[in-house]
């Protein structure tokens, strides 16, 4: 087979492999929180930290993967042995969700949630494991396959990588979803009572004795789906360049790192001589070969030290730009979109940008020179004039991209804090910690004159008996600053009863057919979660009748109280009244759509160019371990967002997003001056070069010596002569 062919299909062979295996990541990431939620019946703050730190795992995992790919196994059978770690991971996981198993009294919940939790535990380390320890050797990997000469290929490479692990992402996020059997992601209901599961909004269930919603098959098909993609990847195992790894390295880095600090500490006397990097302490010790590579590796990683604050925005797009969407509405006419399936935005634009950024965008801009090339060594510069490095030298310059991309992600901040502020608009007035609000419900039957103890007399109307939205009816909540107050109705008598209001909250005050009766609700006290809405009754007098049937679109985010009246049955549904204790969302979810197309055109120019970059600077035996520094800074990014959002509690959360935004334009403005003084490198040539120096020290040494001892030789034949 042609080399070029085989290439392509060794680029098609781990393409593919990377689809399935991010269906199947993002497909458990998918449901897991829900998982955690509705079958551990965890609670919402629990659920959240465990995902987090298991998403945390997932990115540092890599290095373990790297260690184990650069100095034992090699990329290829690394791999293979994680992703069967992996997907033993996601079976474990699956079989975990199944409630049938410990359900011995077969009433359709688990008996023993102590065995499901250390199954999940043990598959969730796993996968961890596998899909972080894979991760960075399948870029390498697919970045091997690749001659020094193919540099364009090789970026085409990873755009296209970057594709299928999008695609891979949207179809899941998708798809995974409707596996469990939920209708939507945010139709589910709050828990029910324990381990009764939420039938009601169930498409599809399963389980042996009792039907349960699918968690075991949501689980199981990326886990087949895992299995297929290794099969497929050992199937072309013959078509592959597999690079040997080449024995303990990173143990070598660490020692010979050791030995350097070591040495410089024990000759810090002004007396000796400075040498031109602190690595060069390690001479005396270590090959030449292997100080210059670590160097390498070292000048990368300290340029990475800025970049966990773009992932730490970046990753925000599933909490707080998920929250937000919540508090918008998701009407598109055609179709609603729940909060959470916002975040597909974002692959859908990674599949679109990609092949535009990639051939339009980039050309455009080499075109029009606004690109600036790499500084370039002198050896580098001859052999461009010669022609021999043409490739090479004509690429953009990666760090430039990556910096503009920080500014994008900056952007789509500021972006989504003026968003917050026309959302902040529509919110409802909230009582604040001292203050108690109050709204009355007349479902007496004639006009009342309310007075609430020194206040203005006010008379609250009988609602009329209607359905229709266009007689909807809503009372404002008044606010008070003290907790107990006294109401007056104008009835005959005069009725007076003392209230004690709860700070803080929102309350409704029903006044029924009988109103010395009336009694205090509880209301909600912020925007009901997930853009669901919120629905009470009031009843006057329960008869045991209230069977009526109606249908009632509500918008996103709303909150009603449908006053029931004591004597209803169902044919006279007209006779229940509905009051708006909050409005619906007003603001649109499509307002997001700017600060997605801004952080995923930042997500492009960052990341993207962030893997190119990772593999092309790295020495050929660490470009695992450089893959994963890369992932690392996701991880950093991550725990950020957790440590931010646990301790810097913002009042208002634009203000939080500009604070971000901020932040990550000082972090831009420090990683454009620490790229502006790094000299990009060919890891291949350096290491040629010192090769050859040795080499040729060899050679030099070895003349030397030949030189001595022909000397010597000559030395003996004259004293012979002589003799
Ligand atoms: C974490 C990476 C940025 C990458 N994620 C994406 O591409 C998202 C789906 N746009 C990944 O490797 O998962």
């Amino acid at each position: 087979m042609p080399a070029e062919d085989l290439r392509d299909k060794n680029m098609e062979e781990t393409k593919r492999k990377k689809k399935k295996k991010r269906f199947s990541y993002y497909g458990m990431r998918a449901v897991l929180v829900l998982y955690f939620r509705y079958f551990l019946l965890w609670d919402s703050d629990l659920s959240t930290s465990i995902y987090h730190a298991f998403v945390a795992l997932c990115y540092l995992t890599p290095i373990l993967g790297a260690i184990i790919a650069d100095s034992w196994l090699g990329k290829f059978k690394t791999i293979i042995y994680l992703s069967i770690v992996y997907a033993v991971g996601q079976v474990i996981m699956a079989v975990s969700t199944i409630h049938d198993i410990t359900d011995t009294d077969r009433d359709g919940s688990p008996d023993n949630l102590t065995l499901h939790i250390a199954l999940s535990m043990l598959g969730l380390f796993l996968i961890a494991l596998g899909t972080g320890g894979i991760k960075p050797c399948v870029a390498a990997f697919g970045g091997d396959q690749f001659q020094e000469h193919q540099s364009r290929q090789l970026n085409t490479f990873f755009s296209v990588f970057y594709l299928c692990i999008n695609a891979g992402s949207l179809l899941s996020t998708l798809i995974t979803p409707v596996l469990r059997g939920a209708r939507s992601l945010s139709t589910l209901p709050e828990p029910p009572p324990p381990h009764r599961a939420p039938e009601t909004f169930s498409t599809q269930q399963c389980g042996i004795h009792t039907q349960q919603q699918c968690y075991p098959l949501a689980f199981g098909v990326p886990a087949a789906l895992m299995v297929v993609s290794l099969v497929v990847f050992i199937a072309g195992s013959g078509m592959y360049v597999k690079t040997d790894p080449e024995g303990n390295i990173m143990w070598s880095v660490c020692k010979c790192i050791g030995f350097a600090i070591k040495n410089r500490f024990r000759h810090r006397s002004k007396l000796y001589p400075k040498r031109e990097h602190w690595m060069d302490w390690a001479d005396e010790k270590y090959d030449k070969l292997l100080i210059a590579q670590i160097k390498m590796v070292l000048k990368v990683l300290f340029l990475y030290i800025p970049l966990p604050m773009f992932w730490t925005l970046f990753d925000q797009k599933g909490s707080r730009w998920t929250l937000q969407a919540t508090t918008m509405s998701g009407d598109f006419g055609g179709f609603i979109l729940q909060p959470d399936q916002m975040q597909t935005v974002n692959p859908i634009l990674i599949l679109t940008l990609v092949p535009i950024m990639d051939r339009l965008v980039f050309p455009l801009i080499q075109k029009c020179g606004l690109n600036f090339r790499y500084r370039m060594t002198r050896l580098k510069e001859t052999m461009l004039r010669k022609q021999i490095l043409e490739p090479l030298i004509v690429r953009e310059h990666p760090l430039k991209r990556m910096t503009v991309g920080m500014l994008f992600a900056a952007a789509a901040f500021v972006c989504a804090a003026v968003v917050q502020v026309e959302i902040d608009k529509t919110l409802p007035d909230f009582p604040s910690s001292s203050q108690s609000q109050l709204k009355v419900v007349n479902m007496y039957g004639g006009s009342l004159g309310v007075r609430f103890s020194s206040g203005e007399p006010l008379t609250i109307h009988s609602y009329e008996a209607s359905l229709s939205c266009s007689s909807q009816s809503s009372v404002d909540y008044l606010t008070f600053d003290q907790q107990e107050i006294t109401v007056s109705l104008t009835t005959d008598p005069v009725i007076t009863n003392p209230l004690r209001l709860i700070r803080g909250s929102r309350q409704t005050l029903v006044i029924p057919a009988e109103p010395e009766r009336m009694y205090l609700e509880e209301d909600i006290n912020s925007k009901p979660k997930e853009g669901k809405n919120a629905v009470r009754r009031a009843f006057t007098l329960s008869n045991g009748h209230q069977s009526c049937e109606f249908s009632r679109k509500f918008g996103f985010g709303s909150s009603y109280t449908f006053l029931v009246p004591a004597d209803v049955f169902s044919s006279e549904c007209e006779s229940v009244k509905e009051v708006e204790d909050m409005e619906p969302n007003s603001v649109h979810m499509a307002l997001q759509i700017p600060q997605y197309f801004l952080m995923t055109s930042g997500e492009v120019l960052f990341s993207v160019t962030g893997l190119q970059f990772s593999y092309s600077q790295a020495p050929k035996n660490m470009k695992s371990v450089l893959q994963a520094g890369w992932l690392c800074t996701n991880a950093v990014g991550n725990i950020i967002v957790l440590i931010v959002a646990e301790l810097g509690k913002l009042p208002k959360q634009w203000a939080e997003y500009v604070l971000f935004a901020s932040l990550l334009v000082a972090v831009s403005i420090i990683f454009s001056i620490m790229a502006y003084f790094y000299t990009y490198i060919d890891p291949a040539e350096i290491e040629a070069q010192i090769l050859k120096e040795q080499h040729l020290d060899t050679e030099d040494e070895k003349k030397e010596k030949k030189k001595e001892e022909t000397l010597e030789m000559q030395d003996k034949e004259v004293k012979q002569t002589k003799i």
